[in-house]
């Protein structure tokens, strides 16, 4: 299995990195950002979207047949968003789209492969830095070749955490989110900040510029890949409310480490978005 786990990886690596190139291309004509909308007037799509995840899930089905997939733009379209044991490719074609709209500069294409519900190995290009975020599950992250680790800081008072405000505009959700902020501000930390994107905001913690993120909203194709790259750093996930993670929870916490990941969940004002695989909290 292991050689031919690394010729799927090399193939993520591959169509990743060429994704990333028609999501830079994109980013030149505006009839490309044209935005449509999904669940919110602020959650968006475009066209890019569409055809990059296409590209992506038709690239890999040629070379690897009997694999199943989650894709974003997939599910948006209809399709159920399981995970069974079989293998799956688990795709964000561009996480970031708002950026993508709005040429704020940090987009990436993200992809995780699970078998047996378990993330084998995760890819994230964040194309306009060229990017290239990997991490196969004991084999360790890299960025660019480079190997990642995780903040060595205990201290949450001497730490950046990262955060979204993603794009449900609910009054008593966005209540939750400044609530949290609002704490976690007040501990008091050096700094919040937001890339955007969360897969590039996990590849941040996994590469020590940042202590944690945290977010209740995400989806499962957003962390998947980001997931792997964390722990293989040396980093560690958790629920919102201190629990073991669940990827399809919507809820996640990826830090430097057990303490500083205790501390935050201790400020978060935690909620329950419907999960993504539509079972039950
Ligand atoms: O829609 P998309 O740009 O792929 O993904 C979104 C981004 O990662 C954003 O930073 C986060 O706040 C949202 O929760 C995600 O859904
Ligand atoms: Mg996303
Ligand atoms: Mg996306």
């Amino acid at each position: 299995m292991d050689d031919v786990l690394q010729n799927i990886m090399d193939h993520a690596v591959a169509v990743a990195r060429e994704a990333g190139q028609v999501v830079r291309e994109a980013l030149c004509d505006e009839k490309q950002r044209d935005v449509m909308t999904k669940s919110s007037t602020v959650d968006l799509v475009t066209q890019t979207d569409q055809r990059v995840e296409h590209l992506i899930i038709q690239s890999v089905k040629k070379k690897f047949p009997t694999h199943r997939f989650i894709g974003e733009e997939s599910v948006a379209a209809g399709e159920a968003c399981v995970l069974t044991d079989d293998p799956t490719w688990i795709i964000d074609p561009i996480d970031g789209t708002t950026n993508f709209v709005h040429s704020f500069p940090f987009v990436a294409v993200s992809i995780g492969f699970s078998v047996d519900k378990k993330i084998q190995f995760g890819v994230v290009y964040s194309c306009l830095e060229d990017k290239m975020f990997t991490a196969r599950r004991g084999k360790g992250a890299f960025c660019n070749g480079e190997p990642l680790q995780v903040s060595d800081q205990e201290d949450v008072r001497r730490s950046i955490i990262a955060t979204e405000f993603g794009s449900n505009r609910e009054t008593e959700t966005v209540e939750k989110i400044f609530s949290s902020l609002r704490n976690i501000l007040n501990i008091p930390v050096h700094g919040v900040r937001g890339a955007g994107t969360a897969a590039v905001n996990m590849c941040l913690v996994a590469s020590g510029c940042v202590e944690a993120y945290y977010e209740v909203g995400v989806h499962v194709w957003d962390v998947a890949a980001g997931s792997v790259i964390v722990e293989e750093a040396g980093g560690v996930l958790m629920d919102v409310e201190g629990g073991p993670v669940d990827l399809m929870s919507r809820r996640i916490v990826a830090a430097n480490n057990g303490t500083v990941a205790h501390r935050i969940v201790k400020e978060i004002d935690a909620f329950s978005p419907t999960r993504d695989d539509g079972r039950d909290q």
